[in-house]
Protein backbone atom coordinates (compact mmCIF):
# COMPACT_ATOMS: atom_id res chain seq x y z
CA UNK A 1 0.00 0.00 0.00
CA UNK A 2 1.32 3.17 -0.88
CA UNK A 3 0.72 6.22 1.67
CA UNK A 4 1.57 9.93 1.76
CA UNK A 5 1.89 12.79 4.29
CA UNK A 6 0.52 15.20 1.83
CA UNK A 7 -3.42 16.98 2.33
CA UNK A 8 -6.15 15.01 1.63
CA UNK A 9 -8.16 16.64 -0.38
CA UNK A 10 -10.17 15.29 -3.41
CA UNK A 11 -7.82 15.30 -6.22
CA UNK A 12 -4.99 14.01 -3.79
CA UNK A 13 -7.17 11.29 -2.56
CA UNK A 14 -8.37 10.10 -6.12
CA UNK A 15 -4.60 9.96 -6.96
CA UNK A 16 -3.82 7.89 -4.08
CA UNK A 17 -6.55 5.42 -4.78
CA UNK A 18 -5.33 4.91 -8.40
CA UNK A 19 -2.44 4.52 -7.27
CA UNK A 20 -2.99 2.24 -5.29
CA UNK A 21 -4.66 0.29 -7.75
CA UNK A 22 -2.90 0.48 -10.13
CA UNK A 23 0.52 -0.56 -8.02
CA UNK A 24 -1.93 -4.04 -6.70
CA UNK A 25 -2.18 -5.00 -10.24
CA UNK A 26 1.70 -4.14 -10.67
CA UNK A 27 1.99 -6.86 -7.87
CA UNK A 28 -0.09 -9.44 -8.33
CA UNK A 29 1.38 -9.73 -12.11
CA UNK A 30 5.38 -9.28 -11.19
CA UNK A 31 5.61 -12.12 -8.65
CA UNK A 32 8.63 -12.79 -7.62
CA UNK A 33 10.50 -9.32 -8.69
CA UNK A 34 10.92 -8.08 -5.42
CA UNK A 35 13.56 -5.24 -6.93
CA UNK A 36 10.96 -3.81 -9.70
CA UNK A 37 8.21 -3.84 -7.32
CA UNK A 38 10.63 -1.66 -4.99
CA UNK A 39 11.58 0.69 -7.85
CA UNK A 40 7.51 0.98 -9.01
CA UNK A 41 6.12 1.93 -5.59
CA UNK A 42 9.14 4.32 -5.20
CA UNK A 43 8.79 6.10 -8.23
CA UNK A 44 4.54 5.63 -8.07
CA UNK A 45 4.79 7.91 -4.60
CA UNK A 46 6.78 10.27 -5.69
CA UNK A 47 4.45 10.63 -8.61
CA UNK A 48 1.16 11.42 -6.25
CA UNK A 49 1.80 15.11 -6.68
CA UNK A 50 1.80 14.91 -10.31
CA UNK A 51 -1.02 13.13 -10.97
CA UNK A 52 -3.41 15.21 -8.26
CA UNK A 53 -2.64 17.61 -10.24
CA UNK A 54 -2.98 16.40 -13.71
CA UNK A 55 -5.93 13.81 -13.22
CA UNK A 56 -5.76 13.48 -17.47
CA UNK A 57 -2.71 10.88 -16.61
CA UNK A 58 -5.73 8.69 -14.63
CA UNK A 59 -7.83 9.58 -17.64
CA UNK A 60 -5.37 8.02 -20.29
CA UNK A 61 -3.91 5.03 -17.91
CA UNK A 62 -0.59 6.10 -17.99
CA UNK A 63 0.48 4.37 -14.52
CA UNK A 64 -0.90 0.81 -16.13
CA UNK A 65 0.80 1.47 -19.44
CA UNK A 66 4.40 2.88 -17.96
CA UNK A 67 4.66 -0.10 -15.30
CA UNK A 68 4.31 -2.64 -18.07
CA UNK A 69 6.89 -2.71 -20.35
CA UNK A 70 6.72 -2.46 -24.55
CA UNK A 71 8.33 -5.61 -25.01
CA UNK A 72 10.55 -8.28 -22.86
CA UNK A 73 12.99 -10.60 -24.51
CA UNK A 74 14.57 -13.48 -22.85
CA UNK A 75 17.03 -16.19 -25.05
CA UNK A 76 19.55 -18.92 -24.84
CA UNK A 77 23.02 -17.98 -24.88
CA UNK A 78 25.08 -20.59 -25.90
CA UNK A 79 28.90 -20.64 -25.81
CA UNK A 80 31.86 -23.21 -25.41
CA UNK A 81 34.72 -22.29 -22.23
CA UNK A 82 37.82 -22.57 -22.48
CA UNK A 83 37.83 -26.43 -21.85
CA UNK A 84 35.75 -27.18 -24.66
CA UNK A 85 32.55 -27.42 -22.24
CA UNK A 86 29.13 -26.20 -23.50
CA UNK A 87 27.80 -23.20 -21.26
CA UNK A 88 24.58 -21.98 -21.34
CA UNK A 89 23.38 -18.31 -20.18
CA UNK A 90 20.23 -16.58 -20.28
CA UNK A 91 20.00 -13.46 -22.16
CA UNK A 92 17.65 -10.15 -21.27
CA UNK A 93 16.68 -7.21 -23.09
CA UNK A 94 13.40 -5.20 -22.10
CA UNK A 95 12.04 -2.63 -24.43
CA UNK A 96 10.12 -0.34 -21.50
CA UNK A 97 9.12 2.68 -23.45
CA UNK A 98 9.96 4.64 -26.62
CA UNK A 99 7.19 7.30 -26.36
CA UNK A 100 10.25 10.06 -26.93
CA UNK A 101 12.90 7.85 -28.65
CA UNK A 102 14.21 4.75 -29.11
CA UNK A 103 15.17 2.10 -26.24
CA UNK A 104 18.21 3.40 -24.72
CA UNK A 105 19.74 1.55 -21.98
CA UNK A 106 22.92 -0.35 -20.72
CA UNK A 107 24.08 -3.81 -20.81
CA UNK A 108 24.82 -6.08 -17.45
CA UNK A 109 26.58 -8.86 -17.34
CA UNK A 110 26.80 -10.63 -13.58
CA UNK A 111 25.42 -13.66 -11.90
CA UNK A 112 22.31 -12.10 -10.03
CA UNK A 113 20.49 -10.50 -13.50
CA UNK A 114 17.33 -11.90 -13.66
CA UNK A 115 14.09 -10.33 -15.19
CA UNK A 116 13.28 -8.53 -11.46
CA UNK A 117 16.68 -6.52 -11.96
CA UNK A 118 16.60 -5.91 -15.96
CA UNK A 119 12.46 -4.83 -15.49
CA UNK A 120 13.80 -1.99 -12.10
CA UNK A 121 16.50 -0.79 -14.56
CA UNK A 122 14.94 -0.20 -17.41
CA UNK A 123 11.92 1.31 -15.78
CA UNK A 124 13.92 3.68 -13.71
CA UNK A 125 15.70 4.11 -17.11
CA UNK A 126 12.55 5.59 -18.37
CA UNK A 127 12.95 8.73 -16.04
CA UNK A 128 16.49 9.14 -16.01
CA UNK A 129 16.42 9.22 -20.09
CA UNK A 130 13.82 11.70 -20.02
CA UNK A 131 15.41 14.02 -17.77
CA UNK A 132 18.45 14.48 -19.82
CA UNK A 133 16.17 16.18 -22.65
CA UNK A 134 17.62 14.31 -24.79
CA UNK A 135 15.24 11.88 -27.45
CA UNK A 136 15.83 8.70 -25.73
CA UNK A 137 13.17 5.85 -24.65
CA UNK A 138 14.00 3.50 -21.48
CA UNK A 139 15.06 0.10 -22.22
CA UNK A 140 18.11 -2.57 -20.53
CA UNK A 141 19.39 -5.75 -21.07
CA UNK A 142 22.07 -8.28 -19.47
CA UNK A 143 22.97 -11.75 -18.79
CA UNK A 144 23.43 -14.05 -15.84
CA UNK A 145 27.05 -14.06 -17.13
CA UNK A 146 29.90 -14.20 -14.76
CA UNK A 147 32.67 -12.80 -16.15
CA UNK A 148 35.22 -13.04 -13.19
CA UNK A 149 37.88 -15.40 -13.95
CA UNK A 150 37.07 -16.01 -17.43
CA UNK A 151 39.41 -15.75 -20.65
CA UNK A 152 39.07 -13.05 -23.14
CA UNK A 153 38.66 -15.65 -25.41
CA UNK A 154 35.47 -16.81 -23.49
CA UNK A 155 34.47 -13.46 -22.87
CA UNK A 156 34.28 -12.91 -27.05
CA UNK A 157 32.77 -15.78 -27.69
CA UNK A 158 29.98 -15.35 -24.86
CA UNK A 159 29.35 -11.69 -26.05
CA UNK A 160 29.37 -12.72 -29.99
CA UNK A 161 26.83 -15.43 -28.76
CA UNK A 162 24.90 -12.58 -27.27
CA UNK A 163 24.57 -10.13 -30.12
CA UNK A 164 24.17 -13.14 -32.50
CA UNK A 165 20.58 -13.11 -31.08
CA UNK A 166 20.00 -9.72 -29.99
CA UNK A 167 20.88 -8.52 -33.13
CA UNK A 168 17.28 -9.21 -33.77
CA UNK A 169 15.63 -6.80 -31.81
CA UNK A 170 18.18 -3.69 -32.26
CA UNK A 171 19.12 -0.53 -34.47
CA UNK A 172 20.09 2.84 -34.38
CA UNK A 173 16.27 3.96 -34.51
CA UNK A 174 14.88 1.16 -32.45
CA UNK A 175 17.05 0.06 -29.60
CA UNK A 176 20.72 1.22 -28.60
CA UNK A 177 22.20 -0.73 -25.89
CA UNK A 178 25.29 0.30 -24.21
CA UNK A 179 27.70 -0.93 -21.21
CA UNK A 180 26.88 -1.32 -16.99
CA UNK A 181 28.07 -3.50 -14.83
CA UNK A 182 30.66 -6.11 -16.30
CA UNK A 183 30.76 -4.55 -19.86
CA UNK A 184 32.87 -2.02 -20.38
CA UNK A 185 34.58 -0.47 -24.03
CA UNK A 186 36.21 -4.49 -24.75
CA UNK A 187 32.44 -6.41 -24.82
CA UNK A 188 30.79 -3.18 -26.88
CA UNK A 189 34.04 -3.89 -28.94
CA UNK A 190 33.34 -7.15 -29.58
CA UNK A 191 29.51 -6.71 -29.55
CA UNK A 192 29.74 -4.32 -32.34
CA UNK A 193 31.84 -6.28 -34.36
CA UNK A 194 29.47 -9.43 -34.41
CA UNK A 195 26.51 -7.10 -34.87
CA UNK A 196 28.27 -5.36 -38.11
CA UNK A 197 29.56 -8.60 -39.54
CA UNK A 198 25.68 -10.05 -39.44
CA UNK A 199 24.60 -6.88 -40.84
CA UNK A 200 26.33 -6.71 -43.51
CA UNK A 201 26.75 -3.15 -42.99
CA UNK A 202 28.29 -0.25 -40.87
CA UNK A 203 25.48 1.08 -38.25
CA UNK A 204 27.76 2.82 -35.74
CA UNK A 205 24.73 4.39 -34.20
CA UNK A 206 23.39 0.97 -32.55
CA UNK A 207 25.69 0.50 -29.85
CA UNK A 208 27.21 3.12 -27.17
CA UNK A 209 30.54 2.98 -25.29
CA UNK A 210 32.37 2.04 -28.51
CA UNK A 211 36.04 2.52 -28.76
CA UNK A 212 36.67 6.48 -30.45
CA UNK A 213 38.51 4.48 -32.69
CA UNK A 214 35.21 3.31 -33.88
CA UNK A 215 32.47 5.71 -33.19
CA UNK A 216 32.94 6.29 -29.78
CA UNK A 217 32.54 9.46 -27.97
CA UNK A 218 35.52 10.95 -26.38
CA UNK A 219 34.40 11.44 -22.33
CA UNK A 220 31.85 9.06 -22.75
CA UNK A 221 34.01 6.79 -20.18
CA UNK A 222 34.32 9.48 -17.62
CA UNK A 223 30.60 10.67 -18.23
CA UNK A 224 28.64 8.86 -15.56
CA UNK A 225 31.39 10.14 -12.78
CA UNK A 226 32.13 12.88 -13.98
CA UNK A 227 28.41 14.01 -14.54
CA UNK A 228 28.43 12.65 -10.68
CA UNK A 229 30.22 15.63 -9.27
CA UNK A 230 28.96 17.93 -11.60
CA UNK A 231 25.16 16.75 -10.03
CA UNK A 232 26.45 17.51 -6.72
CA UNK A 233 28.23 20.56 -7.40
CA UNK A 234 25.27 21.96 -7.85
CA UNK A 235 23.74 20.64 -5.21
CA UNK A 236 26.94 21.95 -2.52
CA UNK A 237 26.49 25.15 -4.37
CA UNK A 238 22.78 25.90 -3.82
CA UNK A 239 23.55 25.29 0.07
CA UNK A 240 26.64 27.06 1.19
CA UNK A 241 28.64 23.76 0.91
CA UNK A 242 31.50 23.13 -1.82
CA UNK A 243 34.00 19.60 -2.43
CA UNK A 244 37.05 22.33 -2.20
CA UNK A 245 38.52 20.77 1.28
CA UNK A 246 35.81 18.31 1.75
CA UNK A 247 35.92 14.68 2.88
CA UNK A 248 34.61 12.25 0.35
CA UNK A 249 33.81 8.50 0.47
CA UNK A 250 32.97 5.92 -2.76
CA UNK A 251 31.46 2.79 -3.17
CA UNK A 252 32.82 0.54 -5.99
CA UNK A 253 36.07 1.03 -8.12
CA UNK A 254 34.49 0.55 -11.05
CA UNK A 255 33.97 3.01 -14.19
CA UNK A 256 31.42 5.33 -12.30
CA UNK A 257 33.51 5.40 -8.85
CA UNK A 258 36.82 5.64 -10.71
CA UNK A 259 35.72 9.22 -12.50
CA UNK A 260 33.37 10.22 -9.40
CA UNK A 261 37.10 10.24 -7.37
CA UNK A 262 39.00 11.77 -10.26
CA UNK A 263 36.39 15.44 -10.71
CA UNK A 264 35.78 15.36 -6.57
CA UNK A 265 39.69 15.09 -6.53
CA UNK A 266 39.56 17.68 -9.25
CA UNK A 267 37.12 20.10 -7.13
CA UNK A 268 39.54 19.92 -4.47
CA UNK A 269 38.06 17.54 -2.65
CA UNK A 270 40.01 14.55 -0.39
CA UNK A 271 39.06 10.81 -1.15
CA UNK A 272 39.58 8.82 1.89
CA UNK A 273 37.92 5.61 0.84
CA UNK A 274 36.69 3.08 -1.88
CA UNK A 275 35.65 -0.22 -2.29
CA UNK A 276 35.15 -3.49 -4.20
CA UNK A 277 32.79 -6.23 -3.55
CA UNK A 278 36.19 -7.80 -1.34
CA UNK A 279 36.38 -4.95 0.82
CA UNK A 280 37.17 -1.53 1.14
CA UNK A 281 40.34 0.31 1.50
CA UNK A 282 40.90 3.30 4.01
CA UNK A 283 43.82 6.24 3.36
CA UNK A 284 43.36 9.10 5.77
CA UNK A 285 46.24 10.67 3.27
CA UNK A 286 43.81 10.86 0.30
CA UNK A 287 43.65 8.11 -2.31
CA UNK A 288 46.31 7.68 -4.58
CA UNK A 289 44.03 7.28 -8.31
CA UNK A 290 46.83 6.45 -9.93
CA UNK A 291 47.38 3.02 -7.72
CA UNK A 292 43.40 2.27 -8.24
CA UNK A 293 43.37 2.56 -12.34
CA UNK A 294 46.42 0.74 -12.21
CA UNK A 295 45.08 -2.01 -10.07
CA UNK A 296 41.52 -1.85 -11.48
CA UNK A 297 41.06 -0.74 -15.38
CA UNK A 298 44.86 -2.33 -16.63
CA UNK A 299 45.64 -5.27 -13.68
CA UNK A 300 41.87 -6.69 -12.99
CA UNK A 301 43.43 -6.92 -9.35
CA UNK A 302 41.14 -6.59 -6.26
CA UNK A 303 41.48 -3.48 -3.67
CA UNK A 304 43.39 -5.09 -0.80
CA UNK A 305 46.42 -4.96 -3.16
CA UNK A 306 46.34 -0.95 -2.35
CA UNK A 307 46.78 -0.92 1.08
CA UNK A 308 50.08 -3.47 0.49
CA UNK A 309 51.42 -0.46 -1.80
CA UNK A 310 50.41 1.85 0.32
CA UNK A 311 51.68 1.19 3.81
CA UNK A 312 49.33 4.31 6.18
CA UNK A 313 45.85 2.59 4.49
CA UNK A 314 44.30 0.06 5.69
CA UNK A 315 42.12 -2.97 4.13
CA UNK A 316 38.83 -4.37 5.78
CA UNK A 317 37.18 -7.14 3.98
CA UNK A 318 33.72 -5.89 5.06
CA UNK A 319 33.14 -3.89 2.10
CA UNK A 320 29.34 -2.45 3.60
CA UNK A 321 31.66 -0.95 6.37
CA UNK A 322 32.59 1.56 4.34
CA UNK A 323 30.06 3.84 5.67
CA UNK A 324 31.37 3.62 8.98
CA UNK A 325 34.37 6.41 8.28
CA UNK A 326 32.98 9.73 8.77
CA UNK A 327 32.74 11.83 5.81
CA UNK A 328 31.07 15.06 4.28
CA UNK A 329 29.85 13.73 1.00
CA UNK A 330 29.38 10.21 0.37
CA UNK A 331 29.14 8.95 -3.22
CA UNK A 332 27.26 5.31 -3.32
CA UNK A 333 29.23 3.95 -6.80
CA UNK A 334 29.30 0.49 -6.82
CA UNK A 335 25.83 -1.42 -6.77
CA UNK A 336 21.62 -1.28 -5.71
CA UNK A 337 20.65 -1.49 -1.76
CA UNK A 338 24.04 -1.54 -0.61
CA UNK A 339 23.38 1.59 1.89
CA UNK A 340 20.68 0.53 4.21
CA UNK A 341 19.00 1.78 7.82
CA UNK A 342 21.86 1.40 9.76
CA UNK A 343 24.39 2.75 7.24
CA UNK A 344 22.55 5.90 6.51
CA UNK A 345 22.36 5.94 10.32
CA UNK A 346 25.93 5.62 10.38
CA UNK A 347 26.05 8.07 7.79
CA UNK A 348 23.91 11.17 9.29
CA UNK A 349 25.18 10.41 12.86
CA UNK A 350 29.35 10.92 11.73
CA UNK A 351 27.85 14.33 9.99
CA UNK A 352 27.25 13.75 6.49
CA UNK A 353 26.32 16.49 4.70
CA UNK A 354 25.35 15.10 0.93
CA UNK A 355 24.74 11.77 -0.91
CA UNK A 356 24.40 11.25 -4.23
CA UNK A 357 23.90 7.96 -6.33
CA UNK A 358 26.35 6.84 -8.62
CA UNK A 359 24.65 3.67 -8.37
CA UNK A 360 21.40 2.46 -9.19
CA UNK A 361 19.31 2.27 -6.18
CA UNK A 362 21.76 1.80 -3.67
CA UNK A 363 20.04 3.45 -0.92
CA UNK A 364 17.29 1.28 0.17
CA UNK A 365 13.59 3.03 1.15
CA UNK A 366 14.44 2.74 4.97
CA UNK A 367 17.97 4.96 4.15
CA UNK A 368 16.07 7.24 1.87
CA UNK A 369 13.87 8.00 4.56
CA UNK A 370 16.03 8.75 7.19
CA UNK A 371 17.66 10.96 4.73
CA UNK A 372 14.97 13.00 3.82
CA UNK A 373 13.69 13.53 7.78
CA UNK A 374 17.29 14.46 8.46
CA UNK A 375 17.65 17.32 5.74
CA UNK A 376 20.70 15.45 4.24
CA UNK A 377 21.28 16.85 0.93
CA UNK A 378 20.08 13.53 -1.39
CA UNK A 379 20.81 13.02 -5.26
CA UNK A 380 18.38 10.05 -6.27
CA UNK A 381 20.29 7.79 -9.17
CA UNK A 382 18.04 8.90 -11.80
CA UNK A 383 19.04 12.32 -11.58
CA UNK A 384 22.63 12.57 -10.28
CA UNK A 385 23.78 9.63 -12.75
CA UNK A 386 22.16 10.54 -15.71
CA UNK A 387 25.59 11.54 -17.14
CA UNK A 388 26.70 8.64 -18.53
CA UNK A 389 23.28 8.07 -20.56
CA UNK A 390 22.96 11.61 -21.70
CA UNK A 391 26.77 11.63 -23.17
CA UNK A 392 25.30 8.19 -25.20
CA UNK A 393 22.83 10.15 -26.82
CA UNK A 394 25.76 12.69 -27.59
CA UNK A 395 27.57 9.80 -29.12
CA UNK A 396 24.53 8.62 -31.09
CA UNK A 397 24.23 12.52 -32.29
CA UNK A 398 27.86 12.00 -33.34
CA UNK A 399 27.25 8.55 -35.36
CA UNK A 400 24.25 10.07 -37.36
CA UNK A 401 26.35 13.18 -38.50
CA UNK A 402 29.23 11.43 -38.57
CA UNK A 403 31.43 13.69 -36.49
CA UNK A 404 33.66 13.47 -33.68
CA UNK A 405 33.60 16.39 -31.03
CA UNK A 406 36.36 17.31 -28.97
CA UNK A 407 36.81 15.98 -25.57
CA UNK A 408 36.15 19.48 -23.96
CA UNK A 409 33.27 20.02 -26.37
CA UNK A 410 31.34 17.06 -24.84
CA UNK A 411 32.76 17.71 -20.79
CA UNK A 412 31.13 21.05 -21.51
CA UNK A 413 27.98 20.18 -22.96
CA UNK A 414 27.54 17.34 -19.79
CA UNK A 415 28.14 20.39 -17.27
CA UNK A 416 25.54 22.20 -18.87
CA UNK A 417 22.81 19.17 -18.66
CA UNK A 418 23.62 18.16 -15.49
CA UNK A 419 23.23 21.78 -14.72
CA UNK A 420 19.74 21.34 -16.64
CA UNK A 421 18.69 18.14 -14.78
CA UNK A 422 19.58 19.94 -11.10
CA UNK A 423 17.36 22.94 -11.92
CA UNK A 424 14.57 20.89 -13.65
CA UNK A 425 14.44 18.63 -10.64
CA UNK A 426 14.67 21.05 -7.95
CA UNK A 427 12.28 23.57 -9.94
CA UNK A 428 9.60 20.44 -9.97
CA UNK A 429 9.80 19.42 -6.50
CA UNK A 430 8.71 23.07 -5.63
CA UNK A 431 6.28 23.24 -8.35
CA UNK A 432 4.55 20.52 -6.75
CA UNK A 433 4.93 20.81 -2.82
CA UNK A 434 8.07 19.40 -1.87
CA UNK A 435 10.55 22.19 -2.01
CA UNK A 436 14.05 20.33 -2.01
CA UNK A 437 13.30 17.34 -2.32
CA UNK A 438 15.10 15.82 -5.89
CA UNK A 439 13.63 12.28 -5.33
CA UNK A 440 10.03 14.00 -5.84
CA UNK A 441 11.39 16.44 -8.55
CA UNK A 442 13.34 14.05 -10.40
CA UNK A 443 10.53 11.40 -10.77
CA UNK A 444 7.95 14.03 -11.62
CA UNK A 445 10.12 16.14 -14.23
CA UNK A 446 10.83 12.44 -16.48
CA UNK A 447 7.44 11.53 -16.10
CA UNK A 448 5.58 14.59 -17.26
CA UNK A 449 7.62 14.36 -20.36
CA UNK A 450 6.74 10.65 -20.87
CA UNK A 451 2.82 11.08 -19.61
CA UNK A 452 2.71 13.92 -21.86
CA UNK A 453 4.04 12.09 -24.88
CA UNK A 454 2.48 9.00 -24.45
CA UNK A 455 -0.89 11.11 -24.36
CA UNK A 456 -0.26 12.70 -27.83
CA UNK A 457 0.82 9.26 -29.20
CA UNK A 458 -2.64 7.79 -28.20
CA UNK A 459 -3.53 4.46 -26.59
CA UNK A 460 -0.46 1.98 -27.66
N1 LIG B 1 28.77 2.76 -16.30
C1 LIG B 1 27.85 3.67 -16.46
O1 LIG B 1 27.91 4.53 -17.36
C2 LIG B 1 26.68 3.73 -15.52
C3 LIG B 1 25.69 4.70 -15.75
C4 LIG B 1 24.65 4.84 -14.84
C5 LIG B 1 24.60 3.99 -13.74
N2 LIG B 1 25.55 3.04 -13.55
C6 LIG B 1 25.44 2.21 -12.34
O2 LIG B 1 26.59 2.41 -11.53
C7 LIG B 1 26.89 1.20 -10.79
C8 LIG B 1 28.32 0.79 -11.07
O3 LIG B 1 28.48 0.60 -12.48
P1 LIG B 1 29.92 0.56 -13.17
O4 LIG B 1 29.70 0.79 -14.60
O5 LIG B 1 30.90 1.41 -12.41
O6 LIG B 1 30.28 -0.97 -12.96
P2 LIG B 1 31.73 -1.64 -12.84
O7 LIG B 1 31.53 -3.08 -13.10
O8 LIG B 1 32.73 -0.89 -13.66
O9 LIG B 1 32.10 -1.40 -11.30
C9 LIG B 1 31.34 -1.86 -10.23
C10 LIG B 1 32.24 -1.80 -9.00
O10 LIG B 1 31.49 -2.05 -7.82
C11 LIG B 1 32.14 -3.06 -7.05
N3 LIG B 1 31.13 -3.74 -6.25
C12 LIG B 1 30.17 -4.61 -6.64
N4 LIG B 1 29.40 -4.95 -5.58
C13 LIG B 1 29.91 -4.28 -4.52
C14 LIG B 1 29.56 -4.17 -3.15
N5 LIG B 1 28.51 -4.87 -2.67
N6 LIG B 1 30.29 -3.35 -2.36
C15 LIG B 1 31.33 -2.64 -2.85
N7 LIG B 1 31.71 -2.70 -4.13
C16 LIG B 1 31.01 -3.51 -4.94
C17 LIG B 1 32.85 -3.93 -8.06
O11 LIG B 1 33.89 -4.66 -7.45
C18 LIG B 1 33.36 -2.83 -9.01
O12 LIG B 1 34.51 -2.22 -8.49
C19 LIG B 1 25.80 0.22 -11.21
O13 LIG B 1 24.71 0.34 -10.31
C20 LIG B 1 25.38 0.72 -12.58
O14 LIG B 1 24.07 0.30 -12.93
C21 LIG B 1 26.58 2.90 -14.41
Amino acid sequence: MITTQQTKDDSSQLAIDYVNAVYKTVESRNPGEPEFLQAVKRIFTSLLPAIAKHPKYIKNGILERISEPERLITFRVPWVDDSGKVQVNRGFRVQFNSSIGPYKGGTRFHPTVNTSIIKFLGFEQIFKNALTGQPIGGGKGGADFNPKGKSTNEIMRFTQSYMTELSNYIGPNIDIPAGDIGVGAREIGFMFGQYKRMQGGYEAGVLTGKGDRFGGSLARTEATGYGLVYFVNEMLQDHGFSFNGSRVIVSGAGNVAIYAMEKAMQFGAKVVACSDSTGYIYDEKGIDLDTIKRLKLDEESVISAYAAEHPGALFNENCGDIWTIPCDIALPCATQNEIDENAAKLLINNGVKAIAEGANMPSNQNAMDLFNESHILFGPSKAANAGGVAVSALEMAQNSMRLAWSFEKVDAKLHEIMHNIYRESINAAEAYGHPGNLVYGANIAGFIKVGDAMIREGVI
